[in-house]
């Protein structure tokens, strides 16, 4: 495979305490974060929560209410600038794919290309056809595609002119899961040898983890945490991070010396580097991986109710304080609801919260 010389690629896109809003309400507040070269970000969090506002003010669709938006070294939006989204050389996909349907495949990848030497173009076009397994459809039209081709088709409509950056606003929710499984590490395959810096928005974590190089999860408007998928996932800064990532639950528990705390679940051993202090009050979290169905426990509580998963259960589980917590057993252990299950905790590493 063959690779056109690239044009100058982006170095950094910042985004430095970036409101954006309607009617002057802003529903995006102080965002910050930076993109580098080559790199796939995502904005992730739950619906409503301003992911896609911000990637409409990246693109300059939205003017900004505060902050400011850089290219490099260049300001490209804030409440006194907003360069026309043409002259950005941003590129877009779009969850609803949007394929001109009278146009081959050829001439839908070729779009953006109108300025380009007709030789150029065509050799761009055969080059992106071949990254996205696609040789051979050049003459085909859209509606003649599956939606995974179809998505493939508007990813290489979107690299064709070369963009410093790629805006993908939940390109795989119209697709099913087992499509979209095989779908996002071809995707993040097809990025990473083109070096091509890409902002994916979505809700969905397992996509934002197949995908993204660092992961900035949203709430309300506001971005709690920016890190890699490992640090997201192990050391959420706040707790809302903390229980929207892996299903995290929180038990109640007592500092009772140098990595170990008392709770519920008897007293747990691990990392902790918080600085918490004797006797204090914090909630610790638990995620249903790290609480195993165990018979020799002294600790237990009643399955509540329980939910298949192939090569496990995940039990939701009352304890005897009434606290619920979440836990997997395989498969091949069925209990049924109402019954006593055994429980012990396994971490590595304490992440907590100060009782509020
Ligand atoms: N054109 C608009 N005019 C007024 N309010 C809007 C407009 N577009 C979005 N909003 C509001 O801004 C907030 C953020 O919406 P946004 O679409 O950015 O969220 P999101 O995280 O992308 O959600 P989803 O995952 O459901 O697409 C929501 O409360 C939404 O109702």
């Amino acid at each position: 495979m063959t690779s056109l010389p690239s044009q100058k690629q982006l170095k950094d896109l910042t985004l430095d305490h970036v409101s954006v809003g309607y009617d002057g309400v802003a529903v995006v507040k102080q965002a910050s974060f930076q993109l580098h070269e080559g790199q796939i970000g995502c904005l992730l969090g739950p619906s409503g929560c301003g992911k896609s506002t911000l990637l409409r003010a990246i693109a300059g669709f939205e003017v900004l209410l505060a902050g400011e938006i850089r290219v490099d070294d260049e300001v490209i939006s804030s409440p006194s600038v907003n360069l026309n989204p043409e002259h950005r050389h941003i590129g877009m996909v779009f969850q609803d794919i949007a394929l001109f349907p009278h146009l081959t495949i050829a001439q839908n990848i070729a779009f953006g290309l109108t300025q380009w030497p007709k030789d150029a173009a065509q050799e761009r076009v055969r080059y992106l056809l071949e990254l996205v397994g696609l040789s051979g459809f050049e003459a085909r039209y859209p509606h003649s595609l599956s939606g995974g081709q179809q998505q493939r088709v508007a990813l290489a409509r979107a690299m064709a002119p070369k963009p410093k950056l790629l805006l993908m606003d939940e390109p795989f929710s119209g697709l099913d899961a087992k499509l979209r499984e095989e779908l996002v590490p071809d995707i993040r395959d097809i990025l990473k040898h083109e070096k091509m810096s890409a902002l994916l928005v979505t809700h969905d974590q397992m996509e934002a983890f197949a995908m993204a190089d660092q992961v900035s999860i949203m709430s309300k408007g506001e971005i709690h945490q920016t890190g890699s998928p490992y640090e997201i996932y192990h050391c959420p800064e706040t707790r809302f991070v903390a229980s929207f990532i892996g299903h995290g639950d929180f038990l109640a528990a007592t500092v009772c010396g140098a990595n170990c705390v008392h709770s519920d679940l008897g007293t747990i051993r691990g990392d902790l580097d918080h600085g918490f202090e004797g006797n204090q009050q914090v909630d610790l979290l638990v995620r249903p991986d790290d609480i195993l169905h165990d018979d020799d426990s002294e600790f237990v509580g009643t399955i509540e109710s329980k939910f298949f998963r192939g090569s496990h259960f995940l039990y939701r589980v009352r304890l005897v304080s009434g606290k619920v917590v979440y836990c997997f057993a395989s498969s091949h252990h069925n209990h049924g609801i109402g019954q006593e299950i055994g429980l012990s905790v396994h971490l590595d590493h304490l992440v907590m919260f100060a009782r509020e």
